[in-house]
């Protein structure tokens, strides 16, 4: 499903209005009537509206709202913030038509004005928020943010139009202040700010109306922003045939684990055994080897000689990079410790491995000081940093980079030509074409140690069985967030770990393919 920024948005209008000579105030009077339609299914007749409009196009919708509750004898009042000779055009049409009807009508220039909004929201069932939609330019500020604080502090219920006022369209961000919906009903395509945190949460649930944006134009458009949806995933996993063996699956090398981190060494390896994967061999230092034997059976573990107790040095590169010819992928970092012995088998392995990788924890902490390593890179490489992994490998603060994780995510993706998993509450995948994929899945209970190693396990598991890897991490982080949702369903958040996921994994693959 495809996700908009504010200015492609626009260009979707323009082309509709311009184009294919759609005229603006029809697609706003489907605006309006897809609001309606949400309404009349939650609210009774004896319920009261107070919608409060901006001066621009979202403030229009208001209008259309406010002439068809009022038709259908709902009780209505309209509050205009700013002064309502300023509305824009096809809200001006509106506007005068509500005019001509017995709607109460009252502007907001100033402080004094509050007063009757107050009675207003606090006489009301419901208030329609419709002051600012993809138009918001700034910070908001004066008058408009007093409406804000209002609208948050005494409505019973809110419904936001298109996007929650003081939410940034674009990345979700909060301009100052922004509208708590219960509600958003958002128009032709979802926007980015829609489903980013935090206006994903300010938007409380968000419901898609299609206005008659033709289906020509959003082709057109070349949009490169989606939302993982299990139809993408679900055509992505391919068949097991019946004539198969375990070298069909693929063979999967990993390098993860030293003294202390064998945990997430064993959560990597189970979850790429349990994604289907045919085989999987672990190089570990040798001490720790029995460890790993106890824990994962399944696995075939290379012991390596050890540098100091638990760590592998560069003396082995010669038999991992060996290793890699019979190999369908490489995954490098969990667990690994961040260590110069990591940095010099990372800065070899990329510099030789033709086999598609997997970098990430410490493979990723030791490639932060060194990322000018990926343009000698052989083969395709798919990271997965964190927010602190991430700044640390562009040195942007976490903050800054939470304030536009898509442009940060494709920008690194496009800058060194790797495939970019930024996780987090939305964890956001770049390709170096520019393509985004953004998954809505998962939940907080996920935010515990390990669930990082889990995931790396699957992408590798996808990876080796003759999957993409763009289209690999693609299925593997929504596949992922949909076991963790399975998890946290029946257990709740709070006592969801690491390995829960692992042993709830087969039966989400099951369910979403089909077998
Ligand atoms: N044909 C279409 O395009 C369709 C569009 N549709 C709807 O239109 C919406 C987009 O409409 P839009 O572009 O008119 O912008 P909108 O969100 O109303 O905001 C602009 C207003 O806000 C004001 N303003 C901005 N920032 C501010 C600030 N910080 N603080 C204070 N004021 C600020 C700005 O004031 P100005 O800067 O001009 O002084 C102007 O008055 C879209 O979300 C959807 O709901 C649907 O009807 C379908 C068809
Ligand atoms: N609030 C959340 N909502 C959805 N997914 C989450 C949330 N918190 C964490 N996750 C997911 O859990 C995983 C945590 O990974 P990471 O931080 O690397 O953990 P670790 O390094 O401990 O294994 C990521 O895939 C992330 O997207
Ligand atoms: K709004």
């Amino acid at each position: 499903m495809k996700v908009v920024l504010n200015e492609e948005m626009r260009k979707i209008d323009k082309t509709t209005i311009e184009k294919y000579g759609i005229p603006g105030i029809i697609l706003m009077e489907n605006a309006g009537l897809g609001v309606v339609e949400e309404i009349i299914k939650d609210f009774k007749r004896d319920s009261n509206f107070t919608i409060i409009c901006g001066r621009g196009n979202n403030g229009g919708d208001g209008f259309v709202i406010a002439r068809h509750l009022y038709n259908k004898g709902y009780n209505v009042k309209v509050f205009i913030v700013g002064d309502s000779r300023d509305i824009s055009k096809d809200a001006l049409i509106n506007f005068k038509i509500i005019q001509n009807l017995n709607i109460n009508i009252t502007n907001i220039l100033d402080e004094k004005d509050l007063l009757k909004l107050k009675e207003g929201i606090l006489s009301s069932t419901v208030v329609i928020d419709a002051l600012f939609g993809t138009g918001l330019s700034s910070e908001v500020k004066g008058i408009a943010s007093e409406v804000i604080k209002y609208m948050n502090k005494y409505s019973k219920y809110i419904f936001s139009v298109d996007v929650p006022s003081g939410i940034c369209g674009d990345n979700g961000q909060v301009c100052s202040l922004a509208v708590k919906a219960d509600k958003t009903i958002t128009f032709g395509l979802k926007k980015c700010g829609n489903i980013l945190y935090p206006g994903a949460e300010y938007c409380g649930e968000l419901i898609l109306k299609d206005i008659g944006i033709p289906r020509e134009v959003v082709d057109l458009m070349n949009l490169k922003f989606n939302i993982i949806t299990e139809e993408i995933v679900k055509d992505s996993i391919p068949i097991r045939k019946k004539d198969s063996h375990k070298g069909s699956y693929g063979k999967a090398n990993v390098i993860a684990g030293s003294f202390g981190m064998t945990g997430a060494a064993i959560l990597t390896c189970k979850s790429a055994l349990r994604s289907g994967l045919g085989l999987l061999r672990l190089y570990i230092a040798e001490s720790l080897n029995f460890i790993i034997k106890t824990n994962v059976p399944e696995a075939i573990t290379v012991p390596l000689g050890e540098i100091r107790k638990g760590v592998i040095g560069i003396n082995n590169i010669r038999e991992i990079l060996e290793g890699t010819k019979d190999a369908d992928v490489l995954t490098i970092g969990p667990g690994c410790g961040n260590t110069s012995e990591l940095s010099e088998i990372l800065k070899r392995i990329i510099g030789e491995v033709d086999k598609p990788m997997v970098i990430d924890a410490d493979g990723l902490n030791v490639l932060s000081k060194n990322v000018e390593w990926l343009s000698k890179k052989k083969s395709e490489i798919v990271i997965t940093p964190h927010l602190g992994e991430m700044s640390r490998l562009t040195g942007l603060s976490i903050e800054e980079i939470k304030r536009n994780p898509i442009e940060v995510a494709k920008n690194f993706a496009q800058k060194w030509n790797v495939i970019t998993v930024l996780k987090s509450a939305r964890t956001i995948i770049a390709s170096p074409k520019g393509e985004v994929f953004i998954n809505v899945n998962g939940n907080p209970g996920m935010a515990t140690a390990g669930c990082g190693d889990v995931l790396t396990g699957i992408i590798t598991g996808f990876i080796a069985q003759g999957i993409e890897p763009l289209k690999a991490a693609i299925i593997s982080v929504y596949i992922h967030g949909l076991t963790g949702d399975r998890v946290a369903e029946k257990k709740g958040e709070y006592g969801l770990v690491a390995g829960d996921i692992i042993e709830k994994l087969p039966y989400t693959i099951k369910d979403v393919i089909g077998r």
